[in-house]
């Protein structure tokens, strides 16, 4: 497999994406594990994968992690007093809108953007198929040298060292936004189980204007004809890269849909390179026709959207306060 970082054609820089960055083997793994992580109902299996594994402390279980619990701002404290909630269950899924996510790598302190590190799930970090170690590998983060990143370092000290774990049953999608401060611009999202399409928009003046509230009706609708709009498709088991403008300014979204429509397919940026990535990594041209059979049925008919996990790797901007690791406090079991 060759994992190459390709570019998504469009009018702006910085979208890039890698198609089959797992197998299909890895990603039924991956999803075992992580509903698992998530005290999903895969939990006791896997746990007792785990057990004949040895993997130990270092997954879930009694590992003592905190609630990794990210942007959420209220449970932790900045100045070193953290007030960590230490009774959320471990790297658990949490409900936020309707919809589950958790956070794993540990937790970022609202003011300085520094991370209170707590380890990852072994599948990322360090065991097969050791997702953190694979995004650095692709160099990705390299770019981010002049801002820190450690180019000897591997796995979560030369890439992402934060990750985001979002599930969208059929139907449920994320409103635009942007992700904030507190990473480096770059993101790094890898698709489990079902495509999407991830929306991007480029932001209206009235959304960054001090007062939006008094903003003309008139001055929003001009503003409106002038957003541009770059929609990506997002196979499953794909990467896909975000950076620097995109990142920083535009707004990124899901829309909550059932089926994606053969309009809005045919209209992705990457739509004829995801098939040429599709028909490239056929053998023989029987399975070439499969492919285009499967082409021709999802732009007559749509594609269903099944339950889609992300996990969105990015590197906290602020230090990582190694002293502070939130798993050496003593955590609260699941
Ligand atoms: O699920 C995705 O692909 C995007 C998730 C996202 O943008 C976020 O959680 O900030
Ligand atoms: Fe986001």
């Amino acid at each position: 497999m060759s994992r190459e970082v390709l570019t998504v054609e469009t009018p702006h820089p910085a979208i890039r994406i890698v198609y089959d960055f797992v197998t299909p083997q890895e990603e039924l793994y991956l999803v075992q594990k992580i509903d698992a992580v998530g005290g999903g109902p895969a939990l006791a299996a896997a746990d007792q994968a785990a057990g004949e594994e040895g993997e130990g402390a270092s997954r879930g279980g009694d590992g003592g992690t905190s609630s990794a619990s990210g942007n959420d701002e209220d449970q932790a404290v900045d100045a070193g007093h953290s007030t960590v909630d230490r009774s959320a269950k471990s790297w658990g899924w949490k409900e936020l809108n309707g919809r589950r996510s958790m956070y794993w790598g540990g937790t970022v302190l609202p003011n300085s953007h520094s991370l209170v590190p707590a380890p990852f799930p072994a599948f990322m970090d360090g065991q097969w198929p050791d997702v953190l170690g694979r995004i650095a590998e692709t160099g990705v983060f390299d770019e981010l040298k002049a801002e820190g990143a450690d180019l000897k370092g591997k796995g979560k000290e030369r890439g992402a060292n934060h990750c985001l774990v979002n599930e969208y049953l059929p139907s449920q999608g994320i409103l635009p936004h942007t992700d904030g401060p507190a990473y480096h611009p770059l993101t790094a999202t890898l698709s489990l189980s079902s495509h999407t399409i991830l929306s991007l928009r480029s932001p209206p003046s009235w959304l960054s204007s001090p007062s939006p509230s008094t903003t003309s009706a008139s001055q929003k609708a001009s503003d409106a004809k002038e957003v541009e709009k770059v929609d990506v498709f997002l196979p499953a088991r794909s990467l896909v890269l975000l950076s620097g403008k995109l990142y920083e300014e535009w707004l990124h979204g899901i829309q909550p849909l059932e089926v994606s429509e053969p309009e809005s397919l045919r209209g992705c940026a990457n739509w004829e390179q995801y098939w040429d990535s599709r028909l490239a990594a056929c053998e023989g041209e029987e399975a070439k026709e499969e492919v285009r059979k499967e082409r021709g049925n999802v732009e007559e008919k749509g594609w269903k959207r099944e339950k889609r996990i992300s996990l969105t790797c990015r590197k906290v901007k602020g230090k990582v306060r190694k002293g502070l690791a939130v798993g050496l406090l003593g955590g609260g079991k699941r």
